[in-house]
């Protein structure tokens, strides 16, 4: 498995400012890339032309080597499944239905899923820790609970590539961390994550890799902890943070911690 974008550049329309200017980067089997950048840089843009929902840009999206402009939306749903910011419900349905609807590649009524189609969906909901949740009103769930169900709903279409639109928004400090923890998993087991947050913390917890994209381009591309630098985290955000090396046990990582303005609590 594996995807390549190079050269990618794009404009809404016909306007002449370009929201992706030439990006490049390839990922892996196994790779957690964290996409990180200021709102409005191209993040979400980018996610919808590696899905195929913006198809008029310039350069090239290769899935397995194959060009995706060629391949229809079902096609390129064999191999990525993404999981969007907002999980908010539109209609009531229960979160098996919800799991169930990633089999519509396989099965084309979802009116009569077989006893097959319940145990996968189930399994992979057990996977995640949300099978007790299966009857559940989806719109009667958490948001952390909701944010697992779409990545059930991933797991049952098959797809090796999971992209995420900020998978974290809006989550409680618990969430977050099940949330992650279960996605960096997937990683271990080899699909490919590909992630935008906000939280450079969450690149050097989860992420094996990092970009930085700023002004559409990409202006950093490594591994968290070769980019992701107290001066490049002021050029994009304009704030000044340390960068600490924090060892637990045997668990090593780096922590970013804002020192703008004076920041401190109340005594
Ligand atoms: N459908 C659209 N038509 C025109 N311009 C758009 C459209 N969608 C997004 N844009 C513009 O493209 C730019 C990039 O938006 P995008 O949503 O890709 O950014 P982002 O990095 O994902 O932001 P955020 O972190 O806030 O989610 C923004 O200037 C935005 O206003």
């Amino acid at each position: 498995m594996s995807l390549e974008i190079s050269h990618l550049s794009f404009a809404y329309g016909r306007r002449t400012r370009l929201v992706l200017d030439d990006v490049s980067f390839s990922v892996k089997e196994g790779d957690l890339l964290a996409v990180l950048g200021p709102n409005g840089v191209g993040k979400s843009t980018m996610f919808r032309c590696i899905l195929g929902f913006l198809r008029n840009y310039r350069g090239n999206i290769r899935l397995n080597g194959l060009d995706i402009k060629t391949l229809d939306h079902k096609e390129i749903a064999k191999h990525v499944a993404y999981i969007p910011q907002s999980t908010h419900p539109v209609f009531n349905y229960t979160v098996l239905d919800v799991v169930l609807m990633g089999l519509t590649n396989q099965v084309r009524l979802l009116g009569t899923p077989n006893r097959s189609h319940i145990d996968e969906a189930y399994a992979a909901m057990e996977n995640l820790g949300i099978a007790h949740l299966r009857d559940a009103g989806y719109g009667e769930i958490s948001g952390g609970e909701r944010q697992l169900a779409l990545v059930a709903r991933a797991l049952v279409q098959k797809a090796k590539i999971l992209i995420m639109d900020e998978p974290t928004a809006n989550l409680d400090y618990g969430n977050q961390f099940r949330v992650m923890c279960r996605i960096s998993d997937l990683a271990r087991d080899g699909y490919i994550i590909i992630l935008s947050t906000h939280n450079p913390d969450h690149a050097f917890l989860y992420a094996n890799r990092t970009l930085m994209i700023y002004g559409g381009r990409v202006i950093a591309d490594g591994t968290p902890e070769d980019v992701l630098d107290a001066g490049l985290i002021k050029d994009v955000y304009g704030v000044d943070v340390h960068i600490e090396d924090y060892q637990y046990g045997s668990r090593r990582h780096k922590l970013c911690i804002p020192i703008d303005g004076g920041v401190g609590k109340h005594e």
